[in-house]
This record gives C-alpha cells, sequence and structure tokens, in this order.
C-alpha cells in the first residue's frame, strides 16, 4: 500500500493540507458503511481503480451508466477510500452544479485551469512548481464526473499539461495518473456555438486520442429503484419515467432520428398552463409563491431546480424567482 504524504514534505501548501485535512477515522467509518452495500458491478469497478491506485499501475477508466446507476455513490465510496489512507483524491465535474453532489468537489475548469476555448495545442495553465501543480502531482486518484458534456481538448489540456509537470511515464496518458471519468454519452454533449451534429462528435471525448487508453466500465442497474421507501406505485412511476429517458437517449422514440427527432412528451410530464408559463413552472417546482416566502428549508430548495436550454430563459426564471422572495440579495 503506498505510504500517506508525508506532513512536512507539503506543509507550506495550503492546496495539499486542504486536501489532507479529512477527518479519516469518520470518512473510514462512513466508508465502510457504504462498502457492504456496493453492487456486484459497482464493487468490480471500485476493485479495479483502487488495485491500479494501490499498484500505481495508471490507468483511464470511463464509468458508463445513466441516471441513478450509483456513480455518485461510486465516486463518495472510492474518494474516502483513498482520503482515509492519508491520500489525495481529486473531485471535479465539468459542470458547477455536478461538482456540488462530490465531496470536496470542484469544476474541472477551476481545478486544472483548463482554458476557455481550448484547441489541439492547448495547455492547463498550470505552472510547474505552483501549489496547484503539486497538488495535482501528489493526487492518487482524479475523479471526473460529467465527463462527455466537455470538448475533448480539455481532457487533452490535462494530459499536455500533465506530461510537462510530471513527465513522460511509459507514454501513459495523463502521465500515469489513475482518472475516472464518468457520465453518459446519451446525455449533454459538448455545446459548440452553430455546430451540426458531426462537429460535436469530433468534439467529444471519445473522438479523442486518450479514448484509446479507455477502459470503459459499465454501471446497468437503476439503484433508485432498488429504493425500499418506495411505495409500488412510485416505484412503477420511477421505472417508467426513467425507461421512457433511457428511450429517448437511445433514439427509440420519434421516427426516422437523423439527428432531428420529434418527441412526443407524456401529458404527465407537462405543464399545460399557459397563460403565465414561467410562474406555472415555479408553481410546479417551488409551490405558490405565499408558501415559497415562508419556506426556510435548505433541503427543499437543495432538492428543487428548474433547467433551461438557454441563458435567456435562465435570466429570465432568475429574475422571476428573485422577485418572488422576500430578503437580500447577495452576489458571490
Ligand atoms: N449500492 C447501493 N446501495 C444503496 N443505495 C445506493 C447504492 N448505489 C446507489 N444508491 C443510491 O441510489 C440513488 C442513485 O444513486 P446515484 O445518485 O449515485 O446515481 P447517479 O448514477 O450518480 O445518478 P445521476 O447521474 O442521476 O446523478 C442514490 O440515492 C444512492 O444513494
Amino acid at each position: 500500500m503506498p505510504k500517506p504524504i508525508s506532513d512536512l514534505t507539503h506543509k507550506e501548501n495550503v492546496l495539499i493540507m486542504d486536501e489532507l485535512a479529512y477527518d479519516r477515522e469518520q470518512l473510514k467509518a462512513d466508508h465502510d458503511q457504504n462498502f457492504v452495500k456496493m453492487t456486484d458491478e459497482q464493487r468490480k469497478i471500485y476493485d479495479e481503480v483502487l488495485s491500479a491506485v494501490i499498484e500505481k499501475k495508471g490507468g483511464v477508466f470511463f464509468v458508463y451508466g445513466f441516471g441513478g446507476t450509483g456513480k455518485t455513490f461510486l465516486w463518495r465510496l472510492l474518494s474516502a477510500a483513498i482520503r482515509y489512507r492519508g491520500e489525495i483524491c481529486l473531485n471535479v465535474a465539468s459542470s458547477g452544479i455536478a461538482s456540488l453532489l462530490l465531496p470536496g468537489g470542484r469544476t474541472a475548469h477551476s481545478r486544472f485551469g483548463i482554458p476557455i476555448n481550448p484547441d489541439d495545442f492547448s495547455t492547463c495553465t498550470l505552472i510547474k512548481g505552483s501549489d496547484q501543480a503539486n497538488l495535482i502531482k501528489e493526487s492518487s486518484l482524479i475523479i471526473w464526473d460529467e465527463a462527455p458534456m466537455m470538448s475533448k481538448h480539455c481532457f487533452e489540456s490535462l494530459d499536455r499539461s500533465l506530461t510537462d509537470i510530471i513527465g513522460n511515464k511509459d507514454n501513459l496518458p495523463f502521465a500515469g495518473k489513475v482518472v475516472v471519468l464518468g457520465g453518459d454519452f446519451r446525455q449533454v454533449l459538448p455545446v459548440i456555438h452553430g455546430a451540426g451534429r458531426a462537429e460535436i462528435v469530433l468534439a467529444s471525448l471519445n473522438s479523442s486520442y486518450l479514448w484509446k487508453h479507455v477502459k470503459v466500465l459499465r454501471l446497468t442497474k437503476n439503484m433508485r429503484l432498488m429504493s425500499n421507501n418506495l411505495s409500488p406505485e412510485e416505484a412503477k412511476d420511477l421505472h417508467e419515467f426513467s425507461q421512457w429517458i433511457l428511450d429517448v437517449g437511445d433514439g427509440n422514440i420519434g421516427q426516422g432520428n437523423d439527428g432531428e427527432a420529434l418527441i412526443d412528451i407524456p401529458e404527465e410530464f407537462l405543464i399545460l398552463d399557459a397563460n403565465d408559463p414561467i410562474e406555472s413552472i415555479s408553481k410546479a417546482v417551488y409551490g405558490d409563491s405565499i408558501s415559497l416566502q415562508q419556506n426556510k428549508e435548505p433541503k427543499f430548495f437543495q432538492e428543487r431546480a428548474i433547467l433551461c436550454p438557454t441563458n435567456e430563459d435562465v435570466d429570465k426564471i432568475n429574475q422571476h424567482m428573485l422577485d418572488s422572495l422576500d430578503g437580500l440579495l447577495f452576489f458571490s
């Protein structure tokens, strides 16, 4: 088993100190509690990734699983397994909202200094010898959630920068670091303004030179359906919904799906009151404006979000929601 990082080596690197400051006993207790709950397929992935870390073999894995198959559950277990051993696990996600679900999560852009518009030759803004570069150099595992939505150039920029910082380790990708990418290619691919299907596919992670090094590991069981807290009616609804989402993603719904398709959305998913659409969406998600104003329960807000296809809609809906709430507004 690798030795924990010596405190003396990095006592002046705040970023490393932060990553080593987890309560290891608590992490081990949480880890052990969830370890026994893993399904066989989760356990297989856990073992494979952990042995790549422990044996210092390097390796790039892609955990391919649709929503609810337990990817976040696995990221939590893996990061706890690394951290309670006194090593560094960097948890990143392609979007800010996904990074909030990961313990100690950050966006990949902020953690690695990925440029805003990377291309075939870009590198990250990491400076060799800096605290940020040394943190990444010392990490034992990188977990990168929602990977398919980022351009392949983001991963390639990190690959080039790691080779620069760590050196070329047997021509291994990411300079021999163990990297676990996760997500579902049925969901959002890189967004490129005005691009057609071919351009988007070409920009995707699996069109990268890195992809030939990636070992794809699959999660196939919807763990949300296994929850003991569901009534038979709720389990049936959830099953039907997740099957419908999968069928949309697999292109089984809408005829002649060659990039554009018309999809019938079942009526129970629609908000039919179109007089004041934004108010109707707000009401469907957060309830009426009086109970919204009175609600001070953080968990209620944590469990809800309104997703929009364009920034213009985001601004309109945000303004509407802010107008409905009491209190002061703080910008961060
Ligand atoms: N082995 C398990 N035992 C018990 N509960 C589990 C297990 N795996 C996952 N879960 C639970 O199932 C639910 C879905 O898992 P999780 O959120 O990790 O899936 P996901 O693949 O990350 O989903 P999404 O992509 O939608 O975020 C969570 O409540 C999680 O705690």
